[in-house]
Protein backbone atom coordinates (compact mmCIF):
# COMPACT_ATOMS: atom_id res chain seq x y z
CA UNK A 1 0.00 0.00 0.00
CA UNK A 2 1.17 3.65 -0.63
CA UNK A 3 -0.02 6.29 1.51
CA UNK A 4 0.56 9.97 0.60
CA UNK A 5 0.85 13.35 2.86
CA UNK A 6 1.63 16.83 1.99
CA UNK A 7 1.89 19.68 4.39
CA UNK A 8 2.75 23.74 4.74
CA UNK A 9 1.01 26.71 3.68
CA UNK A 10 1.09 28.62 0.93
CA UNK A 11 3.17 31.78 2.02
CA UNK A 12 4.58 29.54 4.67
CA UNK A 13 8.44 28.61 4.59
CA UNK A 14 8.25 25.42 2.51
CA UNK A 15 5.66 23.06 1.31
CA UNK A 16 6.21 18.87 2.29
CA UNK A 17 5.35 16.30 1.02
CA UNK A 18 5.55 12.15 2.08
CA UNK A 19 5.57 9.05 0.41
CA UNK A 20 5.03 5.82 2.39
CA UNK A 21 5.20 2.29 1.10
CA UNK A 22 7.02 2.88 -2.54
CA UNK A 23 10.04 -0.10 -3.06
CA UNK A 24 13.66 0.17 -3.23
CA UNK A 25 15.54 0.68 -6.30
CA UNK A 26 13.22 3.86 -7.64
CA UNK A 27 15.35 6.09 -10.02
CA UNK A 28 14.65 9.35 -8.01
CA UNK A 29 17.12 12.88 -8.22
CA UNK A 30 16.44 16.09 -7.25
CA UNK A 31 16.80 17.43 -10.99
CA UNK A 32 13.42 14.57 -11.80
CA UNK A 33 11.32 16.21 -9.50
CA UNK A 34 12.58 19.92 -10.23
CA UNK A 35 11.80 19.18 -13.83
CA UNK A 36 8.32 18.11 -12.18
CA UNK A 37 7.49 21.42 -11.08
CA UNK A 38 8.67 23.69 -13.96
CA UNK A 39 6.13 21.79 -16.16
CA UNK A 40 3.47 22.85 -12.99
CA UNK A 41 4.71 26.34 -13.30
CA UNK A 42 3.66 26.53 -17.06
CA UNK A 43 0.84 27.46 -19.08
CA UNK A 44 -0.34 30.76 -20.13
CA UNK A 45 -2.90 32.65 -18.11
CA UNK A 46 -1.18 32.27 -15.08
CA UNK A 47 -1.06 35.07 -12.34
CA UNK A 48 2.46 37.21 -11.26
CA UNK A 49 3.37 34.75 -8.39
CA UNK A 50 4.35 31.83 -10.95
CA UNK A 51 7.08 34.19 -12.74
CA UNK A 52 9.28 34.15 -10.03
CA UNK A 53 8.40 32.08 -6.66
CA UNK A 54 10.81 29.45 -7.54
CA UNK A 55 10.13 25.71 -6.04
CA UNK A 56 13.07 24.80 -4.55
CA UNK A 57 13.38 21.10 -4.01
CA UNK A 58 15.05 19.04 -0.94
CA UNK A 59 14.90 15.68 -1.10
CA UNK A 60 14.86 14.80 2.70
CA UNK A 61 14.92 10.90 3.31
CA UNK A 62 13.88 7.92 1.68
CA UNK A 63 16.66 8.57 -1.33
CA UNK A 64 20.41 7.22 -2.21
CA UNK A 65 22.54 8.15 -4.73
CA UNK A 66 20.06 8.38 -6.83
CA UNK A 67 17.36 4.89 -6.11
CA UNK A 68 14.79 5.12 -3.43
CA UNK A 69 15.71 2.78 -0.03
CA UNK A 70 12.18 1.55 0.65
CA UNK A 71 11.51 4.36 3.67
CA UNK A 72 9.22 6.86 3.35
CA UNK A 73 10.35 9.35 0.61
CA UNK A 74 10.02 13.10 2.40
CA UNK A 75 10.69 16.12 -0.14
CA UNK A 76 10.85 19.78 0.80
CA UNK A 77 9.38 22.51 -1.69
CA UNK A 78 10.73 25.96 -0.18
CA UNK A 79 9.08 28.87 -0.99
CA UNK A 80 11.56 31.30 -2.08
CA UNK A 81 9.22 34.34 -1.16
CA UNK A 82 9.46 33.52 2.45
CA UNK A 83 11.29 36.21 3.34
CA UNK A 84 8.25 38.53 2.89
CA UNK A 85 6.54 36.53 4.86
CA UNK A 86 8.50 35.61 7.41
CA UNK A 87 6.27 37.38 10.18
CA UNK A 88 2.71 37.18 8.60
CA UNK A 89 3.35 33.40 8.21
CA UNK A 90 5.79 32.85 11.26
CA UNK A 91 5.05 29.51 13.04
CA UNK A 92 5.93 31.60 16.90
CA UNK A 93 4.31 34.08 18.23
CA UNK A 94 5.59 37.73 16.87
CA UNK A 95 6.06 40.76 19.05
CA UNK A 96 2.95 42.76 19.88
CA UNK A 97 2.56 45.71 16.96
CA UNK A 98 5.23 44.38 15.08
CA UNK A 99 2.94 43.69 12.16
CA UNK A 100 0.45 46.75 12.14
CA UNK A 101 0.14 48.20 9.34
CA UNK A 102 1.77 45.86 7.07
CA UNK A 103 -0.40 45.37 4.08
CA UNK A 104 0.76 41.83 3.71
CA UNK A 105 -0.99 41.49 7.47
CA UNK A 106 -4.43 43.15 6.49
CA UNK A 107 -7.33 41.06 7.51
CA UNK A 108 -9.29 39.47 4.71
CA UNK A 109 -12.99 40.00 6.14
CA UNK A 110 -14.68 40.30 2.53
CA UNK A 111 -14.54 36.30 1.27
CA UNK A 112 -14.14 35.50 -1.78
CA UNK A 113 -17.19 33.19 -3.36
CA UNK A 114 -16.37 29.93 -4.91
CA UNK A 115 -13.13 29.71 -2.58
CA UNK A 116 -13.22 28.21 0.98
CA UNK A 117 -12.65 31.65 2.67
CA UNK A 118 -16.02 31.76 4.25
CA UNK A 119 -16.94 28.18 4.51
CA UNK A 120 -13.79 27.87 5.95
CA UNK A 121 -14.14 30.79 8.49
CA UNK A 122 -17.14 29.53 9.81
CA UNK A 123 -15.66 25.60 10.25
CA UNK A 124 -12.29 26.61 11.87
CA UNK A 125 -13.37 29.86 14.00
CA UNK A 126 -11.35 31.97 12.13
CA UNK A 127 -12.55 35.78 11.60
CA UNK A 128 -10.46 36.91 8.44
CA UNK A 129 -9.44 34.65 5.52
CA UNK A 130 -5.72 34.37 5.59
CA UNK A 131 -5.50 31.48 7.95
CA UNK A 132 -8.03 29.40 5.37
CA UNK A 133 -6.66 30.70 2.31
CA UNK A 134 -3.32 29.55 3.10
CA UNK A 135 -3.90 25.88 3.01
CA UNK A 136 -6.63 26.10 1.00
CA UNK A 137 -4.66 27.93 -1.69
CA UNK A 138 -3.30 25.12 -4.84
CA UNK A 139 0.11 26.47 -3.86
CA UNK A 140 -0.56 22.88 -1.98
CA UNK A 141 -0.24 21.07 -5.31
CA UNK A 142 3.51 21.83 -5.96
CA UNK A 143 4.11 18.70 -3.84
CA UNK A 144 1.43 16.65 -5.00
CA UNK A 145 3.40 17.12 -7.97
CA UNK A 146 6.65 16.20 -6.31
CA UNK A 147 5.19 13.03 -5.10
CA UNK A 148 3.53 12.11 -8.57
CA UNK A 149 6.93 12.41 -9.89
CA UNK A 150 8.46 9.78 -7.00
CA UNK A 151 5.37 7.99 -8.83
CA UNK A 152 5.53 8.07 -12.25
CA UNK A 153 9.48 6.92 -11.80
CA UNK A 154 8.62 3.93 -10.44
CA UNK A 155 5.56 3.36 -12.88
CA UNK A 156 7.94 4.16 -15.57
CA UNK A 157 10.11 1.28 -14.85
CA UNK A 158 7.30 -0.83 -15.31
CA UNK A 159 6.58 0.36 -18.45
CA UNK A 160 3.93 2.75 -18.08
CA UNK A 161 3.96 6.18 -19.14
CA UNK A 162 1.89 8.56 -18.62
CA UNK A 163 0.21 12.20 -20.52
CA UNK A 164 -2.11 14.79 -19.80
CA UNK A 165 -3.47 17.83 -22.06
CA UNK A 166 -5.96 20.83 -22.10
CA UNK A 167 -9.07 19.88 -23.93
CA UNK A 168 -10.85 22.32 -23.13
CA UNK A 169 -10.28 26.40 -22.20
CA UNK A 170 -13.84 28.37 -21.21
CA UNK A 171 -16.11 27.40 -24.53
CA UNK A 172 -12.99 26.42 -26.29
CA UNK A 173 -13.08 22.80 -27.02
CA UNK A 174 -10.70 20.44 -28.96
CA UNK A 175 -12.94 18.90 -31.29
CA UNK A 176 -14.24 15.40 -30.28
CA UNK A 177 -12.00 13.19 -33.26
CA UNK A 178 -9.01 15.34 -32.78
CA UNK A 179 -5.68 12.85 -32.56
CA UNK A 180 -5.03 12.30 -28.85
CA UNK A 181 -1.53 12.09 -27.55
CA UNK A 182 0.89 9.52 -26.16
CA UNK A 183 3.56 9.83 -24.31
CA UNK A 184 6.06 10.41 -26.73
CA UNK A 185 4.41 13.89 -27.07
CA UNK A 186 4.65 15.39 -23.30
CA UNK A 187 7.84 17.66 -24.71
CA UNK A 188 5.48 19.27 -27.41
CA UNK A 189 2.46 19.76 -25.25
CA UNK A 190 4.68 21.10 -22.21
CA UNK A 191 5.93 23.81 -25.50
CA UNK A 192 2.27 24.88 -26.04
CA UNK A 193 1.13 27.88 -24.03
CA UNK A 194 -2.35 25.78 -22.88
CA UNK A 195 -0.67 22.40 -22.94
CA UNK A 196 -3.49 21.66 -26.05
CA UNK A 197 -2.72 19.20 -28.81
CA UNK A 198 -4.36 20.64 -31.37
CA UNK A 199 -2.54 23.44 -32.76
CA UNK A 200 -5.87 25.51 -33.76
CA UNK A 201 -7.60 25.32 -30.44
CA UNK A 202 -4.77 26.08 -28.80
CA UNK A 203 -4.52 29.33 -30.91
CA UNK A 204 -8.18 29.66 -29.88
CA UNK A 205 -7.56 28.69 -26.49
CA UNK A 206 -4.96 31.66 -26.23
CA UNK A 207 -7.47 33.96 -27.75
CA UNK A 208 -10.39 32.97 -25.04
CA UNK A 209 -7.21 33.58 -22.16
CA UNK A 210 -6.63 37.03 -23.66
CA UNK A 211 -10.11 38.28 -23.35
CA UNK A 212 -10.79 36.97 -20.24
CA UNK A 213 -8.24 38.99 -19.04
CA UNK A 214 -8.76 42.09 -20.33
CA UNK A 215 -12.50 41.95 -19.33
CA UNK A 216 -11.25 41.12 -15.94
CA UNK A 217 -12.89 37.38 -15.86
CA UNK A 218 -11.14 33.85 -15.16
CA UNK A 219 -11.83 30.55 -16.98
CA UNK A 220 -11.78 26.92 -15.92
CA UNK A 221 -11.75 24.33 -18.43
CA UNK A 222 -11.09 20.48 -18.79
CA UNK A 223 -7.61 17.95 -18.77
CA UNK A 224 -7.53 14.52 -20.01
CA UNK A 225 -4.60 12.39 -18.19
CA UNK A 226 -4.00 9.05 -20.64
CA UNK A 227 -1.70 6.44 -18.98
CA UNK A 228 -0.33 3.79 -21.37
CA UNK A 229 1.64 0.03 -20.80
CA UNK A 230 -0.90 -1.04 -17.59
CA UNK A 231 -1.44 -4.71 -17.00
CA UNK A 232 -4.50 -6.34 -17.01
CA UNK A 233 -6.66 -6.06 -13.27
CA UNK A 234 -5.54 -3.19 -11.12
CA UNK A 235 -8.19 -2.25 -8.44
CA UNK A 236 -11.36 -4.83 -8.52
CA UNK A 237 -14.99 -5.26 -8.75
CA UNK A 238 -15.46 -6.73 -5.50
CA UNK A 239 -15.99 -3.85 -3.33
CA UNK A 240 -16.91 0.12 -4.41
CA UNK A 241 -13.62 1.20 -3.00
CA UNK A 242 -11.43 -0.90 -4.24
CA UNK A 243 -12.80 0.41 -7.54
CA UNK A 244 -9.69 1.64 -10.15
CA UNK A 245 -12.58 4.10 -11.47
CA UNK A 246 -13.47 5.17 -8.01
CA UNK A 247 -9.90 5.57 -6.69
CA UNK A 248 -8.95 7.87 -9.92
CA UNK A 249 -12.03 9.94 -9.89
CA UNK A 250 -11.69 10.87 -6.11
CA UNK A 251 -8.13 11.78 -6.28
CA UNK A 252 -9.16 13.79 -9.31
CA UNK A 253 -12.06 15.76 -7.12
CA UNK A 254 -9.50 15.67 -4.60
CA UNK A 255 -7.59 18.49 -6.73
CA UNK A 256 -8.48 22.64 -5.85
CA UNK A 257 -11.35 23.76 -7.65
CA UNK A 258 -12.19 20.20 -9.68
CA UNK A 259 -15.87 19.47 -10.12
CA UNK A 260 -16.05 17.00 -12.45
CA UNK A 261 -14.72 13.72 -13.77
CA UNK A 262 -14.94 11.39 -16.45
CA UNK A 263 -13.72 8.01 -17.09
CA UNK A 264 -13.36 7.30 -20.74
CA UNK A 265 -15.93 8.99 -22.80
CA UNK A 266 -17.96 9.64 -19.39
CA UNK A 267 -21.13 11.67 -19.96
CA UNK A 268 -21.05 11.05 -23.75
CA UNK A 269 -21.46 7.68 -23.52
CA UNK A 270 -24.83 7.60 -20.97
CA UNK A 271 -26.33 9.30 -23.90
CA UNK A 272 -25.39 6.35 -26.81
CA UNK A 273 -27.56 3.45 -27.57
CA UNK A 274 -25.88 0.39 -25.64
CA UNK A 275 -25.09 -1.17 -28.91
CA UNK A 276 -22.55 2.16 -29.96
CA UNK A 277 -21.37 2.87 -25.71
CA UNK A 278 -18.89 -0.37 -25.14
CA UNK A 279 -15.68 -1.78 -26.06
CA UNK A 280 -16.71 -5.09 -28.66
CA UNK A 281 -13.92 -7.41 -28.14
CA UNK A 282 -12.08 -9.52 -30.68
CA UNK A 283 -9.47 -12.08 -31.13
CA UNK A 284 -6.72 -11.30 -33.45
CA UNK A 285 -4.87 -14.19 -35.48
CA UNK A 286 -3.09 -15.40 -32.04
CA UNK A 287 -6.14 -15.05 -30.37
CA UNK A 288 -5.32 -12.51 -28.11
CA UNK A 289 -8.57 -10.47 -27.10
CA UNK A 290 -8.61 -7.11 -28.69
CA UNK A 291 -10.55 -4.20 -28.09
CA UNK A 292 -12.14 -2.37 -31.28
CA UNK A 293 -12.43 1.08 -29.86
CA UNK A 294 -11.52 3.02 -26.42
CA UNK A 295 -15.23 4.50 -24.93
CA UNK A 296 -14.51 2.92 -21.42
CA UNK A 297 -11.39 4.51 -21.15
CA UNK A 298 -10.17 1.08 -20.48
CA UNK A 299 -11.70 0.28 -16.96
CA UNK A 300 -14.28 -1.87 -16.84
CA UNK A 301 -15.97 -3.43 -13.52
CA UNK A 302 -13.82 -1.11 -12.05
CA UNK A 303 -10.53 -2.77 -13.45
CA UNK A 304 -7.91 -1.98 -15.62
CA UNK A 305 -8.63 -4.30 -18.77
CA UNK A 306 -4.74 -3.49 -19.93
CA UNK A 307 -3.49 -1.32 -21.81
CA UNK A 308 -4.35 2.63 -21.36
CA UNK A 309 -6.61 4.41 -19.22
CA UNK A 310 -8.07 7.75 -19.99
CA UNK A 311 -10.22 10.24 -17.39
CA UNK A 312 -10.97 14.05 -17.74
CA UNK A 313 -11.26 16.13 -14.91
CA UNK A 314 -12.90 19.74 -15.25
CA UNK A 315 -12.24 22.40 -13.69
CA UNK A 316 -14.15 25.72 -12.53
CA UNK A 317 -13.14 28.98 -13.31
CA UNK A 318 -10.59 30.64 -10.72
CA UNK A 319 -12.31 32.25 -7.89
CA UNK A 320 -10.16 35.27 -7.23
CA UNK A 321 -12.18 37.38 -10.00
CA UNK A 322 -10.69 40.42 -10.97
CA UNK A 323 -14.04 41.96 -12.05
CA UNK A 324 -14.74 41.38 -7.87
CA UNK A 325 -17.59 39.34 -7.02
CA UNK A 326 -20.10 40.69 -4.38
CA UNK A 327 -19.84 39.56 -1.33
CA UNK A 328 -20.26 40.94 2.50
CA UNK A 329 -17.23 42.55 4.47
CA UNK A 330 -17.81 40.26 7.97
CA UNK A 331 -16.56 42.98 9.82
CA UNK A 332 -18.91 45.61 9.23
CA UNK A 333 -21.85 43.42 7.95
CA UNK A 334 -21.77 45.64 4.68
CA UNK A 335 -22.05 44.74 1.54
CA UNK A 336 -18.60 44.58 -0.35
CA UNK A 337 -16.60 43.43 -3.50
CA UNK A 338 -14.40 40.14 -2.92
CA UNK A 339 -10.97 40.80 -1.94
CA UNK A 340 -8.47 40.61 -4.99
CA UNK A 341 -4.50 41.15 -5.02
CA UNK A 342 -3.94 38.81 -7.69
CA UNK A 343 -4.75 35.59 -9.39
CA UNK A 344 -4.18 33.64 -12.14
CA UNK A 345 -7.02 34.32 -15.21
CA UNK A 346 -6.82 30.38 -16.03
CA UNK A 347 -4.84 27.68 -14.49
CA UNK A 348 -6.14 24.66 -16.22
CA UNK A 349 -2.53 23.69 -17.78
CA UNK A 350 -1.23 23.53 -14.58
CA UNK A 351 -4.33 21.44 -13.30
CA UNK A 352 -3.64 18.84 -16.60
CA UNK A 353 0.17 18.27 -14.77
CA UNK A 354 -1.48 17.97 -11.18
CA UNK A 355 -4.04 16.15 -12.43
CA UNK A 356 -0.98 13.36 -14.31
CA UNK A 357 0.47 13.53 -10.83
CA UNK A 358 -2.90 12.07 -9.01
CA UNK A 359 -3.19 9.53 -11.56
CA UNK A 360 0.31 8.20 -11.06
CA UNK A 361 -0.15 8.07 -7.50
CA UNK A 362 -3.37 6.11 -7.73
CA UNK A 363 -1.85 3.57 -10.36
CA UNK A 364 1.25 3.10 -8.16
CA UNK A 365 -1.13 2.70 -5.29
CA UNK A 366 -3.01 -0.10 -7.48
CA UNK A 367 -0.17 -1.56 -8.59
CA UNK A 368 1.63 -2.02 -5.51
CA UNK A 369 -1.29 -3.61 -3.99
CA UNK A 370 -1.64 -6.39 -6.44
CA UNK A 371 1.58 -7.01 -7.42
CA UNK A 372 3.77 -5.66 -3.93
CA UNK A 373 7.36 -5.78 -3.75
CA UNK A 374 10.07 -4.63 -1.65
CA UNK A 375 12.14 -3.83 -4.61
CA UNK A 376 11.30 -2.54 -7.88
CA UNK A 377 13.02 -5.72 -9.57
CA UNK A 378 10.45 -7.61 -7.15
CA UNK A 379 7.79 -5.63 -8.54
CA UNK A 380 8.79 -6.33 -12.56
CA UNK A 381 9.14 -9.99 -11.64
CA UNK A 382 5.64 -10.17 -9.95
CA UNK A 383 3.62 -8.56 -12.88
CA UNK A 384 5.46 -10.55 -15.33
CA UNK A 385 4.43 -13.92 -13.50
CA UNK A 386 1.06 -12.82 -13.09
CA UNK A 387 0.67 -11.67 -16.84
CA UNK A 388 2.56 -15.00 -17.80
CA UNK A 389 -0.21 -17.15 -15.71
CA UNK A 390 -3.33 -15.71 -17.79
CA UNK A 391 -4.97 -18.85 -19.68
CA UNK A 392 -3.90 -18.64 -23.66
CA UNK A 393 -7.97 -18.48 -23.91
CA UNK A 394 -7.85 -14.98 -22.16
CA UNK A 395 -4.50 -13.20 -23.13
CA UNK A 396 -4.85 -9.47 -23.95
CA UNK A 397 -3.65 -8.28 -26.95
CA UNK A 398 -1.84 -4.80 -27.70
C1 LIG B 1 -3.16 24.92 -10.35
C2 LIG B 1 -4.24 25.74 -9.70
C3 LIG B 1 -4.07 27.11 -9.56
C4 LIG B 1 -5.05 27.90 -8.96
N1 LIG B 1 -4.87 29.25 -8.86
C5 LIG B 1 -5.83 30.01 -8.26
C6 LIG B 1 -5.68 31.43 -8.13
O1 LIG B 1 -4.69 32.02 -8.54
N2 LIG B 1 -6.66 32.10 -7.49
C7 LIG B 1 -7.79 31.49 -7.01
O2 LIG B 1 -8.66 32.13 -6.47
N3 LIG B 1 -7.97 30.16 -7.15
C8 LIG B 1 -7.01 29.41 -7.75
N4 LIG B 1 -7.19 28.06 -7.87
C9 LIG B 1 -8.43 27.46 -7.41
C10 LIG B 1 -8.59 27.47 -5.92
O3 LIG B 1 -7.54 26.79 -5.29
C11 LIG B 1 -9.96 26.84 -5.65
O4 LIG B 1 -10.95 27.59 -6.29
C12 LIG B 1 -10.28 26.79 -4.20
O5 LIG B 1 -9.43 25.84 -3.56
C13 LIG B 1 -11.72 26.40 -3.96
O6 LIG B 1 -12.04 25.33 -4.79
P1 LIG B 1 -12.89 24.14 -4.25
O7 LIG B 1 -14.27 24.68 -4.03
O8 LIG B 1 -12.83 23.10 -5.30
O9 LIG B 1 -12.19 23.72 -3.01
C14 LIG B 1 -6.23 27.27 -8.48
C15 LIG B 1 -6.39 25.88 -8.60
C16 LIG B 1 -5.42 25.12 -9.21
C17 LIG B 1 -5.62 23.64 -9.35
C1 LIG C 1 1.13 29.70 -5.74
C2 LIG C 1 0.47 28.92 -6.58
O1 LIG C 1 -0.82 29.08 -6.96
C3 LIG C 1 -1.61 29.95 -6.22
C4 LIG C 1 -2.94 29.26 -6.06
C5 LIG C 1 -3.95 30.18 -5.49
C6 LIG C 1 -5.19 29.59 -4.97
O2 LIG C 1 -5.99 30.34 -4.39
O3 LIG C 1 -5.41 28.38 -5.14
C7 LIG C 1 -3.77 31.54 -5.49
C8 LIG C 1 -2.55 32.19 -6.01
O4 LIG C 1 -1.68 32.49 -4.93
P1 LIG C 1 -1.16 33.97 -4.68
O5 LIG C 1 -2.39 34.74 -4.27
O6 LIG C 1 -0.13 33.87 -3.62
O7 LIG C 1 -0.60 34.43 -5.99
C9 LIG C 1 -1.80 31.27 -6.95
O8 LIG C 1 -0.57 31.85 -7.31
C10 LIG C 1 1.10 27.76 -7.19
O9 LIG C 1 0.40 27.09 -7.97
O10 LIG C 1 2.29 27.49 -6.90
Amino acid sequence: MLRWLTSGESHGPALVGILEGLPAGVPLTTGTVQAALARRRLGYGRGARMKFEQDQVTLVGGVRHGFTLGGPVAIEVANTEWPKWSQVMSADPVEPGSLDGKARNAPLTRPRPGHADLAGMQKYGFDEARPVLERASARETATRVALGAVASSFLEQLGIRLVSHTVEVGTIASPADAPRPTPHDVEALDADPLRCFDVATAAAMVAEVDQAHDQGQTLGGVVEVIATGLPVGLGSFVHWDRRLDARLAGALMGIQAIKGVEVGDGFATARRRGGVAHDEITADAQGRLLRESDRAGGIEGGMSIGGSIRVRAAMKPIATVPQALATVDVSTGEAAHAHHQRSDVCAVPAAGVVAEAMVALVLADSVLEKFGGDNISQTAANIASFTDSIPQNLTPGQ
